[in-house]
C-alpha cells in the first residue's frame, strides 16, 4: 500500500505531493486503477477504529495523524498524477484545512464518483474530497461543508459541435445520444430536461466519456465546465462547448461543490467550516484553487444550507 501523504508537500517516502504538476494537468491519470489497492485491505484497520471513537472523529484523526480522502480520478478536482502524487483542488484544500485542525497527513482512497457516498458510508474513507456538488438529494445522505467553489456545466462534443448542442434542452430536442459519469448530478439535469434516464449512457469517468464521443458512440458527454475543459485539452477530435447553467425547476442553476462527511459527523464538518471560512476571507482558499484553473468568478459565498434547500 502507498505510504500516507504528509501535509508538507512530501509523501512518507519524501516524494513531492503539493500542487498540480504541469505534466499531471496536461495528461491526467485516472486513479480508478488504484481503487482496490488503496480502498480495501490497507484501510480496514483504520475503519475498525472508526466505530470505536465515541463520535469524536476529529479526535481520532488527530491521534492517528492521518485523514483518508475519497477521490474520483477527476482532473482538476481530485486525482493521482503521473508521479503517483495525490493532488487536485479538493485534496490540496483538505490538506490545508486538516493541517489547521491538527491532522498532518492525508491518504487518498480513489474510487468511481458514484461510489463516493457509499464508500463514505461504509467507512472506506473519512471525507469525500472530490469537489462534489451540494444538492438536496445528497444532503439527505451526508452532511456537507460550505462550498469552496461554484461552477457551470459544459459538454464534450465532436469538433465543430455538428449537432449544435449548447445545453440539456438541445440534447432532448435534437435527439442526441447522451452520456455522463456514474453518480453525476448531470444525470438529473438531463432527466429534468426530458431525456429518458434509461437511455443515458453511464460511463466510469470523464476519460471514458471523451472516448465515447471520439468513437461516435454518443454525441455528447456532460460534466463540470472545468472537467470538460481539461479532458478535451489533448483531443484532436473533440472539444468543449461554452459553459452553461443547467435548468433546475425551470431556472438557470449555479452549482457549488464542497466536502461531504457522514451524517453523524457534524462536529467535524463544523470545525472544517470554521477553517474554510477563514481561508476564504484571507484569500488562501483562492490561492490554493487558482493553479487548478479556478477563476475569481468561481469563488462563492453560497452556503451548504442554501444549496441543500435546492
Ligand atoms: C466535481 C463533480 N461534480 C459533479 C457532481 O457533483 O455530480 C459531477 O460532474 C462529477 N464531478
Amino acid at each position: 500500500m502507498a505510504p500516507p501523504l504528509r501535509n508538507d508537500g512530501r509523501d512518507g517516502n519524501g516524494a513531492r505531493t503539493r500542487g498540480p504538476s504541469r505534466r499531471a494537468l496536461l495528461t491526467g491519470v485516472s486513479a480508478l486503477g488504484a481503487a482496490g489497492a488503496l480502498g480495501a485491505a490497507g484501510c480496514s484497520r483504520v475503519a475498525t477504529a472508526a466505530s470505536a471513537d465515541g463520535g469524536d472523529l476529529l479526535g481520532r484523526l488527530r491521534a492517528q495523524g492521518v485523514v483518508r480522502l475519497g477521490i474520483a480520478g477527476e482532473i482538476p478536482f481530485g486525482y493521482i498524477d503521473r508521479d503517483g502524487e495525490l493532488t487536485g483542488e479538493a485534496p490540496e484544500l483538505a490538506k490545508a484545512v486538516f493541517k489547521r485542525l491538527g491532522v498532518d497527513r492525508v491518504q487518498p482512497v480513489p474510487t468511481e464518483f458514484g461510489s463516493l457516498i457509499p464508500g463514505l458510508d461504509s467507512q472506506q474513507f473519512d471525507v469525500v474530497s472530490a469537489g462534489m456538488y451540494i444538492n438536496p438529494q445528497r444532503c439527505e445522505q451526508v452532511v456537507f461543508s460550505d462550498p469552496d467553489y461554484q461552477m457551470l456545466d459544459a459538454f464534450v462534443v465532436r469538433k465543430g459541435n455538428p449537432k449544435g448542442l449548447h445545453g440539456y434542452q438541445d440534447v432532448v430536442a435534437k435527439k442526441a445520444r447522451f452520456a455522463t459519469g456514474t453518480g453525476y448530478a448531470e444525470i438529473q439535469y438531463a432527466v429534468e430536461a426530458g431525456y429518458k434516464e434509461s437511455d443515458i449512457l453511464i460511463v466510469p469517468d470523464q476519460v471514458a466519456g471523451l472516448n465515447a464521443v471520439e468513437a461516435g458512440r454518443v454525441d455528447v458527454f456532460a460534466g463540470t465546465a472545468l472537467t470538460v475543459r481539461e479532458v478535451v485539452r489533448k483531443s484532436r477530435r473533440a472539444e468543449s462547448t461554452k459553459p452553461f447553467a443547467p435548468l433546475v425547476k425551470g431556472k438557470p442553476h449555479v452549482d457549488g461543490g464542497g466536502f461531504a462527511f457522514r451524517s453523524a459527523e457534524t462536529r467535524l464538518r463544523d470545525a472544517f467550516n470554521v477553517e474554510l471560512r477563514k481561508m476564504k476571507k484571507s484569500g488562501e482558499l483562492f490561492r490554493i484553487l487558482r493553479p487548478f484553473g479556478f477563476t475569481a468568478a468561481e469563488m462563492t459565498d453560497m452556503t451548504a444550507k442554501e444549496l441543500c434547500r435546492g
